[in-house]
């Protein structure tokens, strides 16, 4: 059987219940520790595996706040990642249905064209009786051509499973992104480079090229308890290069060490930080998408 692998975007107004949602379907094990970091980009939420499929949840930050008019810019800025994803799943309340900020989403969705496979959950179903989710489903799909309405708990697990598997079967067919090996310390890894990432977010300021990754290329564990973490920034330019390495090399000096001093308060133990720039300047054809979604892209698992 071969394998799947796709980007799974969760939506919805603030207090859908996204968090709750993607913790019941991923589960403790591989889900990943969200680090507060203002980045305009989606990242990943959470990895779930079930059958042949690898789910990559993303997020995206600063979605779709309700009661605030969308205008065209804003729309647009706001997919940035979402737009990407294989599968966007929309999560609604149910007891409070079909609210402004829905609307809005709605409006946005319809902005991006047909392109795109977005399904329904509607949550919290623990709270309302069975009329008024029969009446929401027919009052959503009215709204927007939905391919798949599920009414879930995502508290009480309720549907769940469903969706999951549903999801699993809708991703494209393609290799895992993620070798089951490297799964156990996928979030860490996630998290020490979303903390470099930060630090040269805050360093550059709108200097910061567009096209940037970071990615953690090795992780040891030392016997005197200390870890070596060794990343990669990853630029598509020449130029980006200096820009990171700042004069002399002052910027990612500062960066290496603002770093450094937040993954050993995290790890609560001595960390060796090592920073290397590199440039990958074919990586937009090969990891447009990928690094879209903040991922660590590594050459040869595409
Ligand atoms: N009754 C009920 N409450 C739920 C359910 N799912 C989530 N909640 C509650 O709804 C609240 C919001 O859930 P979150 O998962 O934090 O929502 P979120 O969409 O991640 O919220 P933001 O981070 O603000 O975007 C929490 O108090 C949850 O306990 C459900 O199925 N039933």
């Amino acid at each position: 059987m071969s394998t799947r692998c796709g980007f799974v975007a969760l939506i919805g107004e603030p207090n859908a219940g996204k968090s709750t949602l993607l913790n019941a379907m991923v589960g403790a094990k591989v889900s990943i520790v969200t680090h507060k970091v203002q980045t305009t980009r989606a990242r990943i939420r959470g990895v779930a595996l079930e059958g042949e499929s690898q789910i990559v949840f993303v997020d995206t930050p600063g979605l779709f706040r309700p009661r605030r008019r969308l205008d065209r810019a804003m729309v647009a800025a706001a997919w940035g990642g979402a737009a990407d994803a294989d599968i966007v799943v929309l999560l609604i309340e149910a007891h409070r249905g079909l609210t402004e900020g829905v609307k809005a989403i709605l409006e946005a969705l319809k902005e991006r064209g047909s392109g795109q496979t977005v399904a329904l959950a509607i949550n919290k179903i623990d709270r309302v009786k069975s009329e008024t989710l029969l009446a929401l489903t027919k009052e959503m799909n009215e709204a927007y051509p939905f391919v798949e309405t599920y009414l879930i708990s995502a508290e009480k697990g309720y549907g769940v499973d469903d969706l999951r598997e549903w999801l699993a079967g809708a991703l494209p067919e393609g290799p895992w992104l993620y070798p089951e090996d490297q799964l156990s310390d996928l979030p860490m890894r996630m998290i020490a480079a979303e903390m470099t990432r930060e630090k040269l977010t805050l360093r550059l300021h709108q200097e910061l090229p567009y096209q940037l990754t970071v990615e953690t290329e090795n992780w040891e564990e030392r016997k005197d308890g200390s870890a070596r973490i060794d990343q990669v920034i990853y630029v598509a330019r020449d130029g980006h290069k200096g820009i990171v390495l700042g004069k002399g090399g002052e910027t990612i000096k500062a960066v290496s060490q603002a770093a450094r001093a937040e993954l050993e308060e995290f790890l609560d133990r001595k960390v060796h930080l090592f920073l290397q720039v590199k440039v990958r300047p074919n990586w937009l054809e090969e990891a447009e998408r990928y690094s879209e979604m903040g991922l660590d892209f590594k050459d040869g698992n595409s």
